[in-house]
């Protein structure tokens, strides 16, 4: 029966014996639940962290402001009226001390206030902060290797890559139950490591039929979600699964995620185990903070990573060219390309011809003709093509 069924369970201590398994939950699921991992993260250490988090985020509003973005979204996120159950804090970089110190020093108030926030033992935000960093980063990259190896990948480092502390806060009331707490997504790095509230429910996974199938509470486990990147890095094999936060009751609930998110300069390729003559390439490559910039001003997840396929279309790059773009776009080239854009991706994602989107916006036939002949041949667009192409438009 359909709400009989749950993530796979892995035991860290059972290793290699629960090889096979993990990349079949990897496959299967793009999430499992993991336990006995308390040689590297104590369940005490977990119960400390939490404890921490929560009296963070109870500080005044002007405090959590400080805890400004490194790279876009890794900072504080306010109650929005969007969202207005949630808020977050966070944290780039948790392997960097100096991130570590900064993050602090952000939000940490006078001696005087500080006693009080703290529980009143004013050395326990940093010292549980760093330590819990250390375990959990030690953590992620056990089970990332794990990942690898059980794909026939020996040998393959993710130390490098940086991670990221996201801490949720979900201020759920009466009227809320029934609505989202986070919306339907996936996460955009490579793995994801949930601690979840150890009480309140909300948490679902998406499985491969499309049914989601609640991950409830059990603690002293923690979840872990595999991302777009591990799609991208296994050339499709790893699942980026989806799921969402509804709220189920009118409480608070509170999250930490700890994020591996990708090799911070390198493009994300496969490595060469995961490539032959039956697995072919299936992605172009590109780094893991363009990919990132882009799923910010596309709000596009799935559907990115399909336009990221070898097989797309001229339209489908220049499509990408335009967004990568608009990142740091003066206004006209901006005004143009968005609404020429969001045109040509709402109502049907991946659409088949540039030309014909650019006939029914009845843009010059001599305009999207060179647009398309400039395109042909080289991956990219570059920056002066689009922004002949936009002033083109601008001018229509
Ligand atoms: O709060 C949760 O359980 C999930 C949060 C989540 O999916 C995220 O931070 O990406
Ligand atoms: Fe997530």
């Amino acid at each position: 029966m359909e709400t009989c069924k749950s993530i796979p369970v892995i035991d860290l201590q059972d290793f290699p014996g629960q090889s096979s398994k993990l990349v079949k939950a990897c496959e299967d699921w793009g999430c499992f639940r993991i336990i006995n991992h308390d040689k590297i993260l104590p369940f005490s250490l977990m119960k400390e962290m939490k404890a921490v988090v929560r009296s963070l985020l109870d500080l005044p509003q002007e405090i959590k402001q400080r805890n400004r973005d490194v790279i876009a979204g890794s900072g504080y996120v306010a109650p929005s009226e969007r969202n207005p159950l949630y808020e977050a804090l966070g944290l780039y970089d948790i392997a960097s001390s100096e991130a570590l110190d900064e993050f602090c020093t952000q939000l940490d108030a006078s001696p005087h206030q500080r006693q009080s926030f703290w529980t009143g033992q004013p050395k326990d935000l940093g010292e549980t902060f760093v330590r819990y960093a250390q375990a959990i980063h030690k953590l992620i990259n056990d089970i990332a290797q794990k990942v690898a190896e059980g794909l026939g990948v020996a040998n393959f480092s993710f130390e490098g890559w940086p991670c990221q502390f996201r801490i949720n806060k979900y201020n759920f009331v009466e009227e809320s139950v029934g609505s989202y707490g986070v919306q339907i997504h996936t996460d955009s790095g490579f793995l994801t490591i949930l601690q979840e509230d150890e009480n309140v429910r909300g948490l679902e996974v998406m499985d491969k039929c499309g049914t989601f199938v609640a991950v409830d509470p059990w603690p002293g486990s923690l979840i872990v979600n595999l991302g777009d990147a591990a799609t991208l890095w296994s050339n499709g094999r790893l699942h980026n699964v989806k799921h969402r936060v509804l709220c189920k009751e009118a409480t608070i609930r509170v999250s930490i995620a700890t994020f591996l998110l990708g090799p911070r300069e390198d493009a994300i390729e496969p490595p060469s185990q995961l490539v032959d003559s039956e697995h072919p390439r299936q992605y172009k490559p590109f780094t893991y903070e363009e990919y990132r910039k882009l799923r910010l001003s596309t709000k596009m997840q799935a559907e990115l990573l399909a336009i990221r396929r070898l097989a797309s279309t001229v339209a489908q790059e220049l499509l990408v060219s335009a967004w990568l773009l608009d990142v740091n776009k003066p206004a006209p080239v901006a005004t143009v390309s968005l609404s020429f854009f969001s045109i040509l991706v709402l109502p049907e994602p991946l659409i088949n011809s540039f030309q014909q989107t650019a006939k029914a916006l009845h843009i010059p036939k001599s305009v999207h003709q060179e647009v398309e002949v400039s395109s042909l041949g080289s991956r990219w667009l570059s920056t002066h093509d689009f922004q002949l192409y936009g002033s083109k438009c601008a001018d229509i």
